[in-house]
């Protein structure tokens, strides 16, 4: 699914008004509808006090009517006008005009500090104070405002976005925005829904669509995507009958150290859950009995350290190569690392203390065959890029990153990003249980997996992440977030895989 701009959203309202013949105001009613069912169906006629700020733009016309129709329903509705301007939309004003003719009591106006309304933890506020229209931070009384809403332990559902929120602009640092508890946005998601610094502001997300032109949509140009699972079903390719392991790829994992033989463990796990038909790892001596006892569908070649890994056994033929998890950083491991990628041509994937190498030792970047796939958490990127000062600018530099070496990056986080040169593929399956140790490893063997089942390297790294999000929302339902463990990730794969195929 396209994350479009604000720019291009507001430009798809404008050919959308033309080509279905309705007015601003009709799409302002047909989407503020949306919204008013959704709180509908939730809330049941409960006699919750709803307490609606609105702007006084059209993300302020959309809270009036949301209002109008709530009332309508004898919801218990107050409307507080948050007078920031005197300019006011058209659609705000005719929305203004009707939720008057309908209601007894007068919009409450908000013009300073000393109006602020009551606020009490059982309320329902619906933030409609600004929305794609935000050009600039929200100060003064207005952001005593927001943090007024903000502190008060309501539910707040904010309406397009959480106000005081860009969509898709760097945010100043401690930037008066509302917090929501929920989201309900319009037509396409904006990408602050998703980066570390800005997607606590969402809360739970939903997106509407409103039926903006789905032609003109299709033509609007984006190299941001949130990875779907219809998406994901169309890179899936499906096993024939006729078939032996051989076609579905030879692999060697590359890693470990003492103390560390668990990282590769879980990696081959994840590998041969994922369809890989034969799993070789090379591993220190010490890990030897581990892996034949602890994982008997795979094979094991050892170096002859027994320890840490201090060379690469060049002439095993692999489909697809992963290497780093557990090994150290060690010189006799660099020299590992040295020796695979002067003898590997096929992309390879590179995670964990690999990318630590990588980050000393910057030569070896010019070894990486073209696709390789890096899979950074935030630690690992800093030392792979350096610092930035925001979100945007860290997307920035991973796009010329990944255009300088010919790589994709995988970087880590709630919300994992898959760049390859321009294009960033967002993630939106997984959940906060992921956040254990061995997580990491278990991606790196899901990934290896796929690209040596021949999927083409994007493919391979945007269905591996996507895949081990649902795995892990899977294990999250049967041993909740606290017990979840990586090889849970790794043992729900399968069913991961089923699931795509379930849902419709
Ligand atoms: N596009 C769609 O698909 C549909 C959109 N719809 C709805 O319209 C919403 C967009 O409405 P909008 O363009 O009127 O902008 P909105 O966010 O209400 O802001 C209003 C004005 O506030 C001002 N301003 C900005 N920042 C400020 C600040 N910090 N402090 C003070 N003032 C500030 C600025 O005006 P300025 O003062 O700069 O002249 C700005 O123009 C959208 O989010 C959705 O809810 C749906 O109804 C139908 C389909
Ligand atoms: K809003």
């Amino acid at each position: 699914m396209k994350i479009l701009s604000a720019k291009q959203l507001a430009e798809a309202d404008k050919i959308s008004i033309k080509k279905q013949g309705i007015t601003s105001e009709e799409l302002m009613e047909r989407a503020a509808s949306l919204v008013f069912e959704e709180i509908h169906h939730r809330l049941e006629n409960r006699p919750i006090p709803i307490k609606i700020f609105c702007g006084i733009g059209n993300n302020g016309g959309d809270g009036l009517v949301i209002a109008r129709k709530l009332m309508e329903h004898d919801y218990k509705v107050k409307v507080y006008i948050v007078n920031y301007s005197n300019k006011r939309s058209e659609d705000f004003l005719s929305n203004y005009d009707k939720l008057k003719a309908l209601s007894k009591g007068w919009p409450v106006q908000l013009k300073g500090e000393n109006d602020l309304p009551e606020l009490n933890k059982g309320d329902f506020v619906v933030d409609s104070i600004f929305g794609i229209g935000l050009n600039r931070p929200i100060e003064g009384w207005m952001a005593k405002l927001v943090n007024h809403i903000n502190q008060s332990g309501a539910f707040i559902l904010s309406v397009d976005m959480p106000s005081g929120l860009f969509p898709d602009q760097a945010q100043e640092k401690n930037a008066a925005i509302v917090k929501a508890d929920y989201t309900l946005s319009f037509q396409a998601p904006k990408i602050a829904f998703f980066l570390p610094e800005t997607m606590d502001y969402v809360g739970n997300l939903q997106i509407l669509d409103i039926g903006l032109d789905r032609e003109f949509i299709g033509t609007l140009e984006s190299n941001h995507f949130l990875i779907t699972s219809e998406y994901a079903r169309a890179i899936y390719k499906t096993r024939n009958k006729n078939t032996h392991k051989g076609d579905y790829g030879n692999v060697l994992i590359a890693g470990g150290s003492y103390g560390k033989i668990g990282s590769v463990m879980l990696t081959a796990t994840a590998a041969l859950r994922t369809g890989t038909g034969l799993c070789s790892l090379f591993i220190p001596e010490c890990g030897y009995e581990i892996i034949q006892t602890g994982l008997p569908e795979a094979m094991v070649l050892t170096d002859s350290d027994s320890k840490m890994i201090t060379e690469f056994p060049v002439e095993f033929e692999a489909d697809a190569i992963c290497f780093g998890m557990g090994v150290g950083t060690d010189e006799k491991s660099i020299s590992a690392l040295r020796n695979m990628l002067e003898h590997t041509r096929n992309p390879v994937v590179i995670d964990a203390d690999g990318l630590n190498i990588l980050s000393m030792k910057n030569e070896l970047m010019e070894l990486l065959p073209e696709n390789s796939i890096l899979t950074p958490h935030p630690g690992e990127l800093k030392r792979l890029i350096g610092e930035w000062k925001d979100d945007f600018e860290m997307l920035d530099k991973v796009k010329a990153f990944s255009k300088k070496y010919k790589v994709i990056l995988v970087v880590k986080g709630a919300h994992t990003c898959t760049v390859q040169n321009d294009s960033v593929m967002i993630n939106n399956s997984g959940n906060p249980g992921m956040a254990t140790a061995g997580s990491g490893d278990v991606l790196s063997g899901v990934i290896t997996s796929l690209l040596g089942q021949s999927y083409e390297p994007i493919s391979a790294a945007v269905l591996a992440v996507y895949l081990h999000g649902a795995a892990g929302d899977i294990a999250a339902k049967e041993f909740g977030f606290e017990s979840l463990l990586a090889r849970d990730i790794a043992n729900n794969i399968g069913r991961a895989i089923r699931q795509l195929f379930n849902e419709p």
